[in-house]
């Protein structure tokens, strides 16, 4: 999912350049267009603060970037529920000698809006409803496969979904998911020990709502994905990919997974609560970042991009909407919804030559270097306070994309400057990050020499910004969403909740 909170493009900012224009309605979409597919995601947003809160990305045939458009869109559960807890809750170095300026920079805190949250149970559950039309106008027409060259990585991710079922049981015929009750670290986790607080996000299926653990009595964050949407949108293999990439990775720097499960309408996974927000709110409440501060995010999601890909995992989703902050100041990235596990590509060698299709020989295809590419997006965005490339028209972005021109702003760090360029390269083979000394060329490069990477790991380096933030279960850091759209529970048939069989 991508949140709730961010809806992307544009609302009146200060320091916003005049080609950033407005945001729509407060609405937004995440569309990724493929050679031939489309996967979309719909959004709900809020327009609080006016602060922009949508991203735009897309991913065109001819180019390795991956964009995202958000659409609007409403997403909902009937919660039946008790109010029980309150809330408030290359090698590439630069050549020149640079002694980089450190800036002063206060901690850039979000306008708390005190919320009273309301508290819900989690007996009952879930269904979405959202709008299938893009701000354009356009219908979802989305497509579950990637337009990823190894496309067998569906059917195979489907295959090892299969067997990965270490901490599930059967479903019994009621369609009602008896691995509600599971095992995992010596714990029997149920969905009833859940109680739903408050929706801190929502996203393409459905929401994240903060929760607190009964049997532990911690907060989490637990992520309700509606079913029939997911199957709507074509999005099975996604969120399966989703889930079994977040059971196989740890880091400091991404978000963990807790325990996932299902019942007849819904996917639950449940998450740490991160709860300073999101990078997004701090970046469009300060305007821009200064280069320390963005240097420090930065080195935190090279760090994670770094583990990410020395696990064959591509995040093809790297924005400050899905960056949250946590209490310490760290970063945690979130929404693995489209994060890829590149397999083995000797099935394409192995095939039958004869049969091999010339886009399949041709196709340039996804890997690694999408994450580079966005690395430079980001870091643009956080030294200057919007994306490189925009246009009110997606074809537009497209367009400045391929033409590899970027509008510089005249005091920009000249050594982050030189960093960005490096990673918006056009031809991916030459994108830092992409080359035969992978992430260390990245980790290399002169806007990072200070930087200590065991250091970086061990969140040594001080954080820039430190959340306001009161407790543990705080959510005033997050917008707020409306409680009262929760749809009713609808169960999927048998037939096709055995999709989701290995989830
Ligand atoms: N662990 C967490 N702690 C606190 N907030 C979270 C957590 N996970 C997600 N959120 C909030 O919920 C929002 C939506 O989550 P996420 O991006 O995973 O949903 P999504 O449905 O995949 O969204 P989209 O459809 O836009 O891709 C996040 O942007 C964030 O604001």
């Amino acid at each position: 999912m991508s949140t709730t909170t961010s809806a992307r493009l544009c609302t009146p900012f200060t320091g916003m350049s005049k080609n950033f224009p407005p945001s729509k309605n407060g609405s937004s979409s995440k569309l990724i267009a493929g050679t031939e597919t489309h996967m979309i995601k719909l959004t709900a947003l809020h327009n609080k603060k006016q602060i922009p809160t949508t991203r735009t990305s897309t991913n065109n045939t001819n180019t390795e970037a991956t964009f995202t458009f958000k659409l609007g869109r409403t997403t909902g559960s009937d919660v039946s529920g008790d109010l029980s807890v309150n809330s408030s809750e290359s090698s590439d170095p630069v050549e020149s000698d640079y002694s980089e300026k450190s800036e002063d920079e206060k901690a850039q805190q979000v306008e708390n809006t005190h919320v009273s949250a309301n508290s819900h149970s989690i007996s009952s559950v879930t269904t979405t409803s959202m709008n299938n039309e893009t701000v354009d106008g356009e219908k979802d027409e989305s497509h579950d496969a990637d337009d990823i060259t190894n496309t067998e990585d569906s059917d195979r991710s489907e295959q090892d979904d299969g067997n990965d079922t270490d901490d599930e049981e059967t479903d019994n015929e009621s369609g009602e998911s008896s691995s509600n009750l599971t095992e995992k670290g010596g714990r029997k986790y149920h969905l009833d020990h859940f109680q739903i607080i408050k929706t801190v996000g929502t996203g393409t299926f459905g929401r994240v709502c903060l929760c607190r653990d009964k049997v532990s009595n911690k907060y989490c964050a637990m992520k309700i994905l509606a079913m029939t949407e997911v199957i709507r949108l074509k999005q099975i293999e996604h969120v399966k990919n989703e889930r079994n990439i977040l059971r196989e990775i740890r880091h400091p720097f991404t978000i963990s997974l807790e325990w996932s499960t299902k019942d007849e309408s819904n996917l639950y996974m449940i998450f740490d609560y991160v709860c300073g927000g999101e990078l997004f709110t701090y970046l469009r409440n300060a305007g821009k970042f200064s280069s320390q501060t963005s240097n420090f995010y930065a080195a935190e999601i090279v760090s994670a991009l770094d583990y990410l890909h020395s696990l064959q995992i591509i995040y093809r989703d790297l924005k400050p909407e899905n960056l949250l902050i946590n209490r310490d100041g760290h970063i945690k990235i979130t929404d693995f919804g489209f994060a890829k596990k590149l397999r083995d590509r000797t099935w394409t060698l192995c095939g039958t030559p004869e049969y091999i299709a010339p886009e399949i020989i041709q196709s340039k295809g996804h890997n690694k270097a999408v994450d580079w590419w966005a690395l430079g997006v980001l870091i643009y965005e956080m030294l200057v306070g919007y994306p490189p490339f925009y246009d009110e028209q997606p074809f537009g972005i497209y367009e400045k994309i391929l033409s590899g021109k970027i509008e510089w702003e005249r005091h920009m760090d000249p050594i982050a400057k030189d960093l960005i360029k490096k990673l918006l390269v056009n031809d991916r083979t030459k994108r830092l990050g992409n080359m035969k000394n992978g992430a260390d060329d990245v980790k290399r490069h002169r806007w990072f020499k200070n930087l200590n990477w065991n250091d970086v790991y061990n969140k040594k380096l001080m954080p820039p910004i430190l959340p306001d933030v009161h407790h543990d279960g705080d959510t005033t850091n997050f917008d707020d969403y409306s409680e009262m759209d929760w749809k009713p529970t609808i169960a999927i048939d048998q037939k096709d909740l055995k999709l989701f069989n290995d989830f």
